[in-house]
């Protein structure tokens, strides 16, 4: 497992937290995935279309042997195993997964885009990826996670179950 990626999770739908669990064990459960971290479970306002309900976010590091093709492939398979329907841009969801970094690897394809090009301006994933990476330097230009999670303001972005409890539960650190 020789590859380092960092992926996000979202649910606004149904029990969000269920869906983030699935998501989880799916992950860790993959012949070719490790989940080497979680971040806490974060709850959320929604950003860009806000007619919907509250977020359950929270980012997870892995090492896979997956390719970034494959990785997206996987992903999209945990999605639609657990029901993801996609009805409204940026609408409500039972489960999002987005890869966020792969190595320091710069990919720029119709079907995939690394780094995640959204990613940057949003709260309710940096505030995670920094939980559990704080010297992460963003691969495709050289600066520091730190520099951007500075600049934003943690508004609509609030602790919803804490990191130990989350590894505990998903990861087997302690827990069942
Ligand atoms: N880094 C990435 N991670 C996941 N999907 C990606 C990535 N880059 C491009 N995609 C493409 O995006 C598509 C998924 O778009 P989707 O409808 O989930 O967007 P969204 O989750 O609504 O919005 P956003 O991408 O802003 O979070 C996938 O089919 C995939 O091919
Ligand atoms: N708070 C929050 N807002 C969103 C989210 C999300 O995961 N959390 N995902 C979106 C599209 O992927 C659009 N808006």
């Amino acid at each position: 497992m020789e590859n380092t990626s960092y992926i996000a999770l979202g649910s606004n739908i149904g029990d969000r937290f269920e869906y983030l669990c699935k998501a989880v064990i799916a992950l860790r459960d993959h012949t070719h995935i490790s989940v080497l971290a979680t971040s806490s479970i974060y709850e959320t306002d929604p950003v860009g279309y806000v007619e919907q309900a509250c977020f359950l976010n929270m980012v997870v590091k892995i090492a896979t042997s997956l390719s970034p093709f494959a990785l997206l492939a996987a992903t999209m398979d945990i999605e639609k195993k657990f029901g993801r329907k996609r009805e409204v841009h940026w609408g409500p969801r039972t489960l999002d997964l987005d890869i966020l970094l792969y190595n320091h690897e710069n990919i720029e394809t119709e079907q995939l885009i690394i780094p995640h090009p959204r990613m940057f301006e949003r709260a309710f994933v940096l505030i995670p990826l920094f939980e559990i990476d704080e010297s992460l330097i963003i691969p495709s230009v050289q600066r520091p996670l730190r520099s951007y999670v500075e600049q934003l303001s943690d508004k609509g972005v609030r602790i919803w179950k804490s990191r130990e409890e989350v590894e505990e539960q998903l990861l087997g650190k302690g827990g069942i």
